[in-house]
């Protein structure tokens, strides 16, 4: 059974595919925080900005199968479009993500990404690794296509990924418009990560475009 918080065809707003239409599956749950708001000062993530408990987001539901779900996510992939790419997210997608789902994605013609955290393996067969570290447990995701740290955290420094095996390394400046404490404006973290890359080019910056164009 597959929980899926929402579904939505979009734009990736985030790192190297930034621009590139992508399906959108998110998946209830996360290993990092529960979802509540009472409890996300004591979680592991602290930050998230997204809302995924349930099932009862646009498109969201329970699927039995791997085909269920696939028939219902390739609805929403414009009719007789090829280039068909869906980016697994979450909550945290490995929880969720199968063989059973990639290789019936991949017959369906998808090119698939994750999004995850890196605290948990990974299956077989994802074309796009994108990590973004959260706590000092140990990352089990240590290669991949893109390590995607949100900044500043301030128990995380970029420095201690670069030498991870991943072909791009990205710092995305920490959105705290959602949350009610301790909140540092988001004109300050674009700044402080836009120069940290500047004094560190190993580094590039990912905007979420998405929030800039208000759209999911
Ligand atoms: C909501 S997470 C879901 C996937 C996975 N659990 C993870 O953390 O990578 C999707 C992406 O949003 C990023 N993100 C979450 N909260 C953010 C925030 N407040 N500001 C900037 N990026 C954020 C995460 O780092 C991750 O790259
Ligand atoms: N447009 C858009 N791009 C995204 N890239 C990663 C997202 C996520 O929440 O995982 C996300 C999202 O929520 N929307
Ligand atoms: S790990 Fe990802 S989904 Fe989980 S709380 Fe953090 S940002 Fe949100
Ligand atoms: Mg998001």
């Amino acid at each position: 059974m597959y929980s899926v918080k929402e579904a939505f065809y979009s734009l990736q707003g985030e790192g190297a595919h930034a621009g590139r239409p992508a399906l959108f599956c998110r998946f209830t749950g996360c290993n990092l925080w529960s979802g509540l708001e009472k409890t996300r000062s004591q979680s592991d993530c602290q930050f998230c900005d997204t809302d995924f408990i349930g099932t009862d987001g646009q498109n969201g539901g329970k699927f039995r199968s791997a085909e269920l779900l696939l028939k219902h996510l390739d609805a929403l992939w414009p009719a007789q479009q090829e280039y068909k790419y869906v980016v697994f997210t979450g909550g945290e997608p490995a929880l969720q993500l199968d063989d059973a789902l990639i290789s019936t994605m991949k017959q369906a013609g998808y090119t698939i990404a994750i999004e995850t955290n890196g605290t948990l393996p990974l299956p077989q067969g994802i074309d796009w690794i994108c990590v973004s570290p959260k706590t000092n447990k140990p990352l089990v995701v240590t290669k991949g296509n893109e390590l995607k740290l949100v900044y500043p955290q301030h128990h995380l420094l970029p420095n201690q990924f670069e030498t991870l095996a991943f072909d791009h390394f990205y710092l995305q400046p920490m959105d705290q418009s959602h949350l009610t404490a301790n909140q540092i404006p988001l004109q300050d973290t674009q700044a402080a990560t836009l120069n940290y890359c500047l004094a560190h080019p190993r580094w590039r910056l990912s905007l979420q475009t998405h929030k800039m164009l208000n759209i999911d």
